[in-house]
Formats: C-alpha cells, sequence, structure tokens
C-alpha cells in the first residue's frame, strides 16, 4: 500500500493587529481550497496563524491580550475552517495562542494542534523553545514578549500516528534546535511540521539580518536530514505592522533537499508527494539509530536538566501575566 500523500505549506502574508478572526479564517479557507485544487490532503499553516504576532508589544491590558488567544478549539470563529477541512477531507496543522483556565488561573501556551481528514484533533503540541524576553526592552525597534505571554510547553514532543504516517510537531525558535528533531526522530517521526514567525532584524545581533533566510533553511534541512524525516516549515511573512517578516516556505525531503517552496512573501501555498517510506533511505543507513548513535557519549545533553525545571518553575510562577495584574 501506498504510504504517499500530497502535502502543503500554507504561507500567509502579514495579518494587521485589527484583522478580524473571522477574516484570517477566510483567508485559511481560501488556501484550504487551493491546495485542494492541487491534490493536497495534508496543509501546513504557520503558527500564531489566526491572528498578527502580538509578543512584539508590551500589552498590559489583560483583556486586550485575551483577544489574541483562543479559550475552545474550534470555537465559533474557526468552526468554518474545520468544516471546510472536513468538507474537501484536508488534514491540516495550525498554530495559535491557546489560553487554558484552571479555576481562576489563566495560562497561556503557544499552540500547535494536527486535525485528521475527519476534522477531530488528534495531535496538540505547546511551544517548548520561547524566545524573546521577559521585561519590555524599551532599546528595541520592536518587542519579542514569547516569554512574557507564553508559558514553557508542558507536553514534551509528542508524535501522533494519522494521515498515513507518523507526524510531528513543533513552532518557530524550536527548529534552530537539533535536539527538537532528534527526540522526534528517536519518537519515530516521518513528518515533522512547524510554523514560524521570524523577523528579518535581530536586534541583539543585527550584523545577522542578512542570514535570517539562511538560518531558517539551514536549520530545518539539517533536522530533517539528520533525522531521516520530511519537514514542512510555513510562514507567516510579509511586512506585518511596520516589521518585515521572512518567507521561505518550503517542503523538505529526508535527504534534506528543498523540494517545494514559496516564491512571495503574500499568502500562498507550495505542494508537493511525500512518500513517507523514503525516511527508510537514511534511517536503515547513516541515520540508523540502533547501529550508529551514540547516546553514551551525549551525557552533557541533558546534565541540568533538574536544575532547568526548577528555575523554570520559578520564572513561571513570577511571570503569569494574571499574577502582574
Ligand atoms: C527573537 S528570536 C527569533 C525569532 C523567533 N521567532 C519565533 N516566533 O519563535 C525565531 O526563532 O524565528
Amino acid at each position: 500500500m501506498s504510504r504517499s500523500i500530497v502535502a502543503a505549506t500554507a504561507q500567509l502574508g502579514p495579518i494587521a493587529r485589527s484583522e478580524a478572526r473571522a477574516s484570517a479564517v477566510n483567508r485559511l479557507i481560501a488556501l484550504l481550497e487551493k491546495a485542494h485544487r492541487r491534490g493536497a490532503e495534508l496543509v501546513v499553516f504557520p503558527e500564531l496563524a489566526l491572528t498578527t504576532f502580538f509578543p512584539r508589544w508590551y500589552i498590559e491590558d489583560e483583556a486586550e491580550l485575551d483577544r489574541f488567544f483562543e479559550s475552545e478549539m474550534p470555537g465559533p470563529e474557526t468552526e468554518p475552517l474545520f468544516e471546510a477541512a472536513r468538507r474537501l477531507g484536508i488534514g491540516f496543522y495550525l498554530g495559535y495562542a491557546e489560553l487554558v483556565r484552571e479555576g481562576d488561573t489563566k495560562r497561556r501556551f503557544n499552540t500547535s494542534i494536527i486535525v485528521d481528514r475527519d476534522g477531530r484533533i488528534v495531535g496538540k503540541y505547546r511551544k517548548v523553545h520561547l524566545p524573546g524576553h521577559f521585561n519590555p526592552e524599551e532599546w528595541r525597534p520592536f518587542q519579542h514578549l514569547e516569554k512574557r505571554y507564553f508559558e514553557h510547553g508542558d507536553l514534551g514532543f509528542p508524535v501522533f500516528d494519522a494521515m498515513g504516517g507518523t507526524l510531528g510537531m513543533c513552532l518557530c525558535n524550536d527548529r534552530r534546535w537539533p535536539e527538537t528533531f532528534r527526540v522526534l526522530g528517536l519518537r519515530g517521526a516521518e513528518l515533522v511540521m512547524l510554523g514560524y514567525n521570524t523577523p528579518v532584524h535581530y536586534p541583539q545581533a543585527p550584523e545577522h539580518d542578512h542570514l535570517q533566510d539562511f538560518h531558517n533553511h539551514l536549520s530545518m534541512q539539517a533536522g530533517a536530514y539528520a533525522n531521516g524525516c520530511w519537514v514542512i516549515g510555513t510562514a507567516k511573512a510579509g511586512r506585518e505592522e511596520g516589521c518585515d517578516l521572512i518567507g521561505g516556505s518550503c517542503i523538505i525531503a529526508p535527504t534534506g533537499e528543498i523540494i517545494a517552496r514559496t516564491q512571495g512573501l503574500g499568502d500562498e501555498i507550495a505542494t508537493a508527494e511525500i512518500d513517507f517510506d523514503r525516511c527508510r533511505e537514511l534511517r536503515e543507513n547513516v541515520f540508523n539509530f540502533a547501529l550508529h548513535r551514540e547516546p553514551g557519549d551525549y551525557g552533557p545533553i541533558c546534565e541540568g536538566a533538574a536544575l532547568r525545571a526548577q528555575s523554570r518553575t520559578k520564572v513561571t510562577e513570577d511571570s503569569r501575566f494574571s499574577a502582574r495584574n
């Protein structure tokens, strides 16, 4: 039986701060329909695909902040996306800001989900490597307050059997960390899907600005090759509220080759056929983990794990937005 599917990266152009959820959802549905016309069965949308990239602002008003979050998925405004996917028989990956209410406490995560062809959520991931800073810093041309608005993801890096393969997820900054792909690879991921919002300008090291596209592809291609898996990376791109975001959404084969990519910085799809069995070309050869991996020599990778968890608990307790208000 063939283990091939046609997949699409569905890049979004900028979303304005004032753009209504319904408008963003309509854009996602238009991309879904376009992908369907090109034979796609699986569509990968960006990180925080329903709103502008709000961590670029210091938002003091909690009600204002809450407007960027989803407290149910699907909710009334996102249900049309699920309906369209069901009607077209397409599965999808979607990034969004998740608000969880636990008694009087609000918890916030930068989240992605996998939805199958029947419109069922079959997998959830919460971003582990949160970039940026906690306190607003006036010297920056724009803020990157993910460490303020989101908790460290508490689900690890799970994989899910869906769409005929073993699927894993991550979000944006996670792709820069080889450990992300390796953990997913060790769990048998055949396809890793990820969305990103990556500014062209990196305020701490502006001399790297011209390397943003290179580093984006470098990270994802290395992750694909070293773990013998497919990778689909999808941007929110273009000039969003005065901040330039890179594009370069692409589909990467287990060999590390980019086999499809978007051309511009707007709403656009690129498609390719994905044969999950091609993972074996790598996983049964140079990256046969059982034969060639040497975990006995990798100790430092996990040293300090307990300390980190402890310090994170403290930061998280200090940093809950609601605790500051
Ligand atoms: C401030 S760090 C660089 C920006 C980061 N963006 C996200 N969204 O994770 C990224 O890794 O692309």
